[in-house]
C-alpha cells in the first residue's frame, strides 16, 4: 500500500513536526512554509492530509488557520492533536551566555513567553517568522547575538543548543493541532485512544439582533450539548460582522445535529460543519 502524503506547518523542527512525529508513523511527510500553504495542498489534493496549529493554552486560537478555513478551503477537521508545549530560548554555542540583541519566532510563541522576555531580555528586538522551526533555521545561518524560541526537536535539527529551558510564561502550556482532509480517507494514527470526540460548527447569524447569539446557544443549550469553545470571527465584510466557530463536545449524530440545524435555519442562521472527529492527547 502506498503511504500517505501527510503535509505539515515546517520546516523540520517545527512543534506540527513534533505533533506528526509523535501520532503518525507511516506517511510521506511533506513541509509546507505557511498554514495556507499545508491548507491549499489539501484542498489541491497535494496531499491527503494536511496538520495545522489551531489552538494554545496560553494565546488562544491560531486566527490564520480558522480563518483559512471559513475563507478560503473546503477541508474538513479529522482529528485532533493536543501536544504539550515546552520553549525554549535556542542559540549558536558561541551565545550561551552573553546579551542576545535578536530574538526570532512564531507569533505565538513569542507570546506565550512574554513576562520571562520583558524581564531577561527587554532591549532584544524580535523578529516574527512563519514557525518556530524557521526562526531556528534563521538563527543556525546568522552570526549575530541572535537566539530562536522553540522546541528541542528544532535545537536538534538546526544544531542550536538550550540557552534558557522551559521559557514560557504559565505551565500547562499546550497546543491543539489539526488534522485536515478534503475527502475523509482512513487515519493511521499510532496507539493512541480518543480522550474524546467532537464537532466544530461554523454558525451565521442573518443580522445583529437583541437575543440572537442568546437563541444560537440555546438551540445546543435544552438538547444537553455541551459546547467546549465559542468564539466570534469578523465576516471581514465590514465591522459589526461576525460569524461563530462552536466547538460541541460530541460527534455528529443523526437527532441532536439535525434538531439544532433546522432551528437555526428557522431562524435565519447558517450553519456549516467544519468537522466531526476524535481528539488525541499526547
Ligand atoms: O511554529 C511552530 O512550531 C508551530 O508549529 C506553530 C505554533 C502555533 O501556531 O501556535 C504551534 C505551537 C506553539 O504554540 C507555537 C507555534
Amino acid at each position: 500500500m502506498s503511504h500517505q502524503r501527510i503535509g505539515y506547518l515546517g520546516p523540520k523542527g517545527t512543534f506540527t513536526k513534533m505533533a506528526v512525529n509523535a501520532f503518525f508513523s507511516e506517511g510521506n511527510f511533506i513541509s509546507y512554509e505557511t498554514i495556507p500553504a499545508c491548507l491549499d495542498a489539501v484542498e489541491a489534493g497535494e496531499i491527503q492530509t494536511g496538520v495545522v496549529p489551531l489552538e494554545n493554552a496560553i494565546e488562544g486560537s491560531v486566527h490564520l488557520t480558522t480563518d483559512y478555513m471559513t475563507h478560503h478551503v473546503d477541508v474538513s477537521i479529522v482529528a485532533e492533536l493536543s501536544v504539550p508545549i515546552r520553549q525554549h530560548l535556542l542559540v549558536k554555542k558561541n551565545h550561551l551566555d552573553g546579551e542576545i540583541e535578536h530574538i526570532y519566532s512564531h507569533s505565538h510563541a513569542i507570546a506565550q513567553c512574554q513576562q520571562h522576555l520583558h524581564q531577561h531580555y527587554p532591549d532584544a528586538e524580535l523578529h516574527y517568522t512563519s514557525s518556530t522551526g524557521r526562526a531556528a533555521e534563521l538563527v543556525a545561518e546568522k552570526d549575530g547575538a541572535c537566539a530562536a524560541i522553540g522546541n528541542q526537536l528544532a535545537g536538534k535539527e538546526y544544531g542550536l543548543h538550550i540557552r534558557s529551558e522551559d521559557i514560557h510564561d504559565y505551565e500547562n502550556n499546550h497546543t491543539r493541532f489539526a488534522v485536515v482532509q478534503k475527502t475523509k480517507q482512513t487515519l493511521q494514527i499510532n496507539d493512541f485512544q480518543p480522550s474524546k470526540y467532537k464537532s466544530t460548527v461554523m454558525v451565521t447569524l442573518p443580522k445583529d439582533y437583541a437575543g440572537a447569539l442568546h437563541q444560537v446557544l440555546a438551540a445546543f443549550a435544552w438538547r444537553k450539548m455541551n459546547l467546549s469553545k465559542i468564539e466570534s470571527r469578523p465576516m471581514k465584510t465590514g465591522l459589526g460582522n461576525y460569524f461563530f466557530i462552536i466547538d460541541v463536545d460530541q460527534a455528529y449524530d443523526q437527532i441532536l445535529f439535525p434538531g439544532v440545524e433546522a432551528e437555526l435555519t428557522a431562524l435565519g442562521c447558517s450553519l456549516k460543519l467544519l468537522g466531526t472527529y476524535p481528539s488525541f492527547n499526547l
